[in-house]
């Protein structure tokens, strides 16, 4: 479990986010739903340690990790993709996977059953793979590190729907055995909404509402976004 509680943080004297309090469960899906400069992306950053916090505090499992290092965090079972699906560019799609499981096949070839998009491009370098294409190895890259909670910033940005689809389908089968929890942060109401079964709005940094995912979470939610 993944608490983050009264979290304030910033860069420099800006606040970004004021009394930010989340909890994602294990093994549960959450969405965080802002739009544009919300402050979605400072409130991963927190959560994996990239980003100090002025108060507040964050939990995992009970402890609290505020001010450990990422590799702490990861040490502990968070695993990051953060938004522009940053893999080594001028690496192959098989390097970028070796690199994080470095003489582990079994592994990198679960990871390509999960993606099998991959397969076809494993010899192309990452910077010349499609943006889908590019956020399936980052998210590949991410569960090799065996996360239990599994940090999305905007899966879907720039990505076509075929593949956002994918994408969606293998998430949402991960998380339903109950072993790996999301915690996704989006703009857009379809993908986050689907696969969450919890969201929080998040506007100009505080969170404003809260609410279960569901058939109508959508339309609660742009009421909610005001969008
Ligand atoms: N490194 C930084 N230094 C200073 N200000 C920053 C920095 N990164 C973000 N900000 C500011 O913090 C606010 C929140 O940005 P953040 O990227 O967290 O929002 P977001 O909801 O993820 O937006 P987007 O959907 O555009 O990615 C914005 O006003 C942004 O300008």
């Amino acid at each position: 479990m993944l608490e983050l509680r009264s979290v304030t943080a910033g860069y420099g004297r800006t606040r970004v986010l004021h009394d930010v309090s989340i909890t994602v469960p294990t093994g549960r899906a959450v969405a965080v739903m802002g739009l544009n400069g919300a402050g979605k992306t400072t409130l991963l950053r927190v959560a994996m340690g990239l980003l100090p916090i002025t108060s507040g505090s964050i939990v995992i499992d009970g402890e609290d990790v505020t001010g450990t290092r990422p590799s702490e965090r990861v040490r502990r079972g968070l695993g990051y993709v953060p938004q522009g699906q940053l893999s080594f560019p001028t690496m192959t799609t098989r390097e970028n996977l070796q690199l994080v499981a470095p003489k582990n096949a079994a592994a990198i070839d679960q990871i390509l059953d999960l993606f099998p998009a991959l397969r076809a491009v494993l010899d192309r370098r990452a910077g010349l793979l499609s943006g889908g294409q590019r956020q399936q190895l980052a998210i590949g890259r991410a569960l090799l590190t065996k996360p239990k909670l599994l940090i999305l910033d905007e899966p879907t940005e720039g990505i076509a729907p075929n593949v956002v689809a994918e994408i969606e389908r293998t998430i949402l089968e991960l998380n339903s055995t109950g072993e790996l929890g999301v915690l996704l942060v989006e703009q857009h109401v379809g993908f986050a909404l689907r696969a969450a079964e919890h969201f929080y709005v998040l506007e100009s940094g505080r969170i404003t509402g809260s609410g279960e995912g569901g058939n109508d979470a959508g339309s609660r939610v742009r009421s909610m976004m005001a969008v």
